[in-house]
């Protein structure tokens, strides 16, 4: 009779298989990069052209290859012939092109992660494969043809379990870095992963349910089905903070992909960074949809007739500007539909040429060619008429525009009569004040309107006419050395002449605020504003999206709390599509269970979620009468749990929430506790750790957007919930911080 142990070596043969194959690979990929390089720089300039093209591509192979190293193998599916499929991280197969390992997002795949006992195909069973290093050190089976014989087998060999791969990895303690979660991905959210490009896909769903990773596991999978297209046009990952980005970073690498760009709101435009925050209710009106037509009228406000127009004598003839030439200047710009920067071009030839007709109209003679040249000259040059011309039609950039608006609260209140005395006070400031996180949607609208300043077009306009002639240059070296094959295209001799590969679209785009996306990933996104969304539709026109939030967890008075009403006017009725996830994979039942019943009290719509795990004692409640008991009490807490659940590896979180306010005394009291009971040098190694690294996080509720910890201790709920700007908020915000632990939540209340 087959045991365990003996199963668990009979995966060790497959598994050393999928690893020999790969190491092969990396030496085969290493000795032709190897004998590339070694040609060293002779030969035609097109001949080493191809072959830094082939370099590029073995270094990118070779990278992919390093990063699968962990968990390549995780899965095994049996089909009723009895042959065998091993899913792992990427796809393998041997030199005679027979498959060793199916990647993860091939078709073939799909059922390791959504066969189900009444609906398995000719799936018989699905094994888990647990790996140390390259060692097998568990199997776990789940028999989905209960008729097939494998049942017995798998009781007989002590294979047989439900879900003990999920429950192994969802009990494990928490690291600064979230993990990829692709041998356990569960069917329902699969499904998502699975979905088509071409759409928006939302995502809602309870705390814990999975939303974050769904996500970027579905940015790895549109970029395994879809690589021609979206390797080249890349994919935009937009999180609610840096700590959220830092948290996230290595999941999309250990799936192999690389050319990912990440981006809060507040730095989404190159080169400009919020370095502030408003008010709950500065930002939401500064959100509010109509301030896309506060910024168009700032813009046409610089679009006008002034009311002193110039006379101007030139060569002896007197030549008035009228209303009528600035009028007719305008409507010529404006016919030309482009940004108001670069329409000043026309504005100012139609007004030079209103003039110009003038002067020659009093005239008894036709003038020569050079003459009206010298004269245009002269009018393009008169002091009064330039003058004019700025007058009517103004060049700016988009950041003094908006510094204009808000320190000019008599121009706000013309241009936006929907808001009221208190607004236009609430939203001015001092000119040169700092930008913040919502004026950032702003500035983008800013810049779509103007276009770039008159200086940076002239060298836009110089690059483009380089690129033209490259691209051609290109397009021509293939064509008349026959080369490339079919592997090497104009595109990528051209990237490479610039020193690009394929792999570089998400640097490129990091650097051109008009870089068009193929997709964009939004986590946390009903946090968004109105405004935050036209700046995102605007970087994928193609409106493919994946959309995922919680309602119930808004905190941004001007984000989402209906979908529906979201998503209709962004993609319209038929344009995307809602799926929810509803099983709680982070908090334990009792933590999830007490969330739920707390923030329906409160009036959220909340999702309903079912957490997979039971934790004993896993919701602690302390009663404080004074706010320096409670500092004390949360202090204590803080530092046992910290004492219980964090490790001298590095792993282990725990995080203390409460009011912005008391986060310095706070930090203070659980930093003398934690050294009381830890030792000098503990409590040092945790006091010095990097911001996105700490082990010991003292923070608001918002600042935990995303996150998780082992242990949580949310202090003083009430007092987060008074300093709210709404009921709402607050209760989304105690919301989140309860549903942070993955197993356990400490209470302490002052009554
Ligand atoms: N199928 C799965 N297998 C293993 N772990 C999973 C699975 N799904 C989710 N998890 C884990 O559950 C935790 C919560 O997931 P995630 O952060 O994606 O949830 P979320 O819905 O985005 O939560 P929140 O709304 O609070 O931000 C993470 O540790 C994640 O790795």
């Amino acid at each position: 009779m087959s045991t365990y142990s003996s199963q668990l070596q009979e995966e060790q043969g497959a598994v050393d298989r999928a690893y020999g194959r790969l190491d092969d690979l990396r030496t085969q990929t290493r000795s032709r990069l190897d004998a590339v390089r070694a040609t060293g720089s002779h030969g035609s300039p097109t001949q080493r052209t191809e072959r830094d093209s082939f370099a590029s591509l073995y270094e990118d192979r070779l990278t992919q290859l390093r990063a699968v190293e962990d968990r390549l193998v995780f899965g095994r599916l049996d089909h009723r012939d009895s042959s065998r499929q091993y899913i792992g991280r990427i796809g393998l197969s041997n030199e005679s092109h027979e498959p060793i390992l199916t990647d993860w997002r091939a078709e073939a795949a799909r059922p390791f992660y959504e066969a189900t006992a009444s609906n398995h195909g000719t799936i018989t069973m699905r094994r888990h494969i647990g790996l140390s290093f390259r060692t097998v050190v568990s199997v776990e089976d789940e028999v989905l043809d209960l008729n097939s014989s494998q049942v017995e087998r798998a009781a007989n060999q002590g294979t047989l379990a439900g879900e003990g791969a999920l429950l192994a990895s969802l009990s494990s303690s928490r690291t600064s870095k979230m993990t990829d979660i692709v041998s356990t991905i569960q069917a329902e959210q699969d499904r998502i992963i699975r979905s088509d490009l071409g759409h928006a896909v939302v995502v809602q769903g309870g705390p814990g349910t999975g939303k974050t990773a769904v996500a970027l596991h579905r940015a790895a999978y549109l970029l395994y089905t879809h690589r021609s297209v979206l390797e080249r046009s890349g994919v935009l990952i937009i999180g609610p903070s840096s700590s959220f980005l830092r948290y996230i970073d290595q999941v999309l690498p250990s799936l192999g992909e690389t050319g990912v760009l990440s981006r809060t709101i507040s730095n989404l435009i190159p080169g400009v960074t919020a370095k502030a925050t408003d008010a709950p209710h500065v930002a939401r009106l500064k959100g509010d949809s109509r301030m896309a037509s506060v910024i168009a009228s700032a813009v046409r406000t610089r679009e006008r007739v002034p009311s002193d127009l110039p006379v101007v004598s030139i060569d002896g003839v007197t030549v008035p500007m009228l209303k009528v030439d600035i009028q007719q200047a305008l409507s010529d710009a404006h016919r030309t539909r482009q940004p108001h920067n670069k329409a000043r071009e026309t504005f100012a030839s139609s007004v030079l040429q209103s003039l110009l007709n003038r002067y020659t109209n009093q005239l008894n003679y036709s003038p020569e060619p050079d003459e009206l040249s010298r004269v245009r000259s002269l009018i393009r040059m008169n002091n009064k008429i330039r003058k004019t011309i700025n007058l009517a039609w103004l060049p700016m950039e988009p950041l003094w525009l908006l510094d204009n608006l808000w320190s000019h609260p008599a121009l706000l209140s013309r241009l936006a009569p929907w808001l009221t005395p208190t607004d236009i006070e609430s939203l001015t400031k001092p000119k040169g004040s700092p930008i913040t996180t919502s004026d950032i949607a702003l500035i983008d609208e800013a810049m779509e309107l103007l276009g770039p300043d008159p200086h940076q077009m002239d060298q836009q306009t110089a690059q483009a006419a380089r690129r033209a002639e490259e691209h051609q240059f290109a397009r021509d070296t293939l064509a008349q050395n026959g080369i490339g094959n079919g592997l090497i295209n104009s595109q990528m001799l051209l990237d490479n002449i610039n020193g690009l590969d394929s792999q570089d679209a998400s640097e490129r785009a990091s650097e051109d605020r008009e870089w068009v996306f193929g997709h964009i990933v939004v986590d946390e996104a009903q946090e968004l504003t109105a405004m935050d969304w036209r700046m995102l539709i605007r970087r994928c026109p193609s409106r493919s999206f994946t959309i995922v939030g919680d309602i119930a967890q808004t905190s941004a008075l001007g984000g989402t709390r209906s979908w529906t009403k979201t998503m209709n006017q962004l993609f319209g009725e038929d344009g995307w599509d809602l799926n929810e996830l509803t099983i709680d994979y982070r908090n334990p039942q009792e933590v999830s269970e007490l969330a739920s019943t707390v923030a329906r009290s409160e009036g959220l719509h909340i999702s309903t979620v079912k957490a997979v795990r039971a934790v004993n004692n896993s919701v602690q409640r302390i009663q404080t009468t004074t706010e320096e008991a409670c500092i004390n009490a949360a202090g204590h807490a803080g530092a046992d749990l910290a004492q219980e659940f964090i490790h001298a590896d590095g792993s282990g979180r725990i995080a203390l929430i409460c009011t912005q306010e008391l986060i310095t005394s706070l930090r203070d009291s659980v930093m003398a506790q934690y050294r009381k009971l830890a030792g000098e040098k503990a409590t040092q190694i945790v006091t010095n750790q990097e911001d996105w690294d700490k082990q010991i996080v003292v923070t608001s509720a918002q600042g935990t957007k995303g996150l998780e910890f082992d242990a949580v201790v949310l202090v003083d709920p009430e007092r987060i919930a008074e300093n709210a700007p709404s009921r709402l908020v607050g209760a989304s915000d105690i919301y989140v911080a309860m549903t942070r632990p993955t197993q356990r939540l400490v209470i302490v209340e002052t009554t």
